[in-house]
């Protein structure tokens, strides 16, 4: 597939993180409780990332939605990392959660027997109607720990162990997780594209300059495992939320909303 630009995606650019954060966040809540009201129970895909942080901090305050009735799952961890560390996804998504969600919340480990807990997991994602995935993008373009040219669009595996990307490895030091690259683990376990883009809406949160290229080549690029978030390009309700820097090397080769020019919402 090499269209671009073809796509439905709806973008929005705003001024400040925490109007990002807003913004996606109202989103994402729109989905969840959507998928309450239809089934009881809504199901939702977190990635475990800085960049989801002050969105998870709106969501999880948002007085609308009853957090007993989500089931929340994790994108991925890394393999062997001690449940406890404060790198461990599991644990960072565990830490932000409110307190309501935290029964429903499946973590997935890779401290023991990462075999049996693969099966594990895949069984759970088998039995999940995911309302919503929400995601950022790596500086690499990866989503999840799913890496550009190891990624496949139509994976069979909804789980699967893989090697992670020195420009991944690199983005974790460059973020503050880790204090060198050796202390990055080489390998992980990732949900798979297909997996990701199995939810009904999309809430992608991007944020800063050293994503802007990524940005670009996901949403105006050819639909590529080059750029892994390029995937979301033929989803059909997927929502990007911007700054003005992850967003400043994008064209006007689709429509992209921007609230933050005065006059212009
Ligand atoms: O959702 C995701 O986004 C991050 C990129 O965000 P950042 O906050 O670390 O810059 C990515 O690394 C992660 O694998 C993915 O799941």
């Amino acid at each position: 597939m090499t269209q671009t630009g073809v796509h439905q995606s709806r973008i929005r650019v705003w001024s400040t993180v925490d109007e990002v954060a807003t913004d996606a966040a109202r989103v994402a809540a729109d989905a969840i409780i959507a998928g309450i009201e239809a089934r009881g129970t809504a199901h939702v895909l977190f990635a475990s990332a800085p960049s989801q942080e002050a969105m998870l901090a709106h969501l999880a305050q948002d007085p609308r939605i009853d957090w007993s009735a989500v089931r929340s799952l994790h994108m991925d961890e890394y393999v062997g990392i001690p449940p406890d560390a404060p790198q461990s996804f599991g644990r960072w998504l565990q830490d932000r959660l409110p307190d309501a969600a935290l029964a429903g919340f499946s973590r997935l480990r890779t401290d023991g027997d990462v075999e049996a807990e693969v099966a594990r997991y895949v069984a759970l994602i088998a039995e999940a109607r995911l309302d919503v995935t929400c995601l950022g993008v790596g500086v690499n373009g990866h989503v999840a720990f799913n890496e550009p040219d190891a990624a496949a669009f139509d994976d069979p595996d909804a789980l699967r162990l893989v090697e992670l990307d020195i420009a991944s490895r690199q983005q974790q030091v460059d973020e503050g997780l880790f204090a060198d690259l050796a202390a990055v683990p080489s390998s992980a376990v990732t949900l798979t594209v297909p997996v990701l883009l199995s939810a009904r809406t999309m809430v992608s949160t991007v944020l800063g300059p050293h994503k802007a290229a990524a940005v670009a080549q996901a949403l105006q690029g050819p639909v590529s495992v080059g750029c892994p978030a390029s995937a979301m390009q033929l989803h059909p309700d997927a929502h990007w939320f911007l700054d003005g820097p992850a967003a400043s090397r994008l064209s006007d080769a689709q429509p992209i909303e921007r609230p933050e020019v005065a006059g212009e919402a």
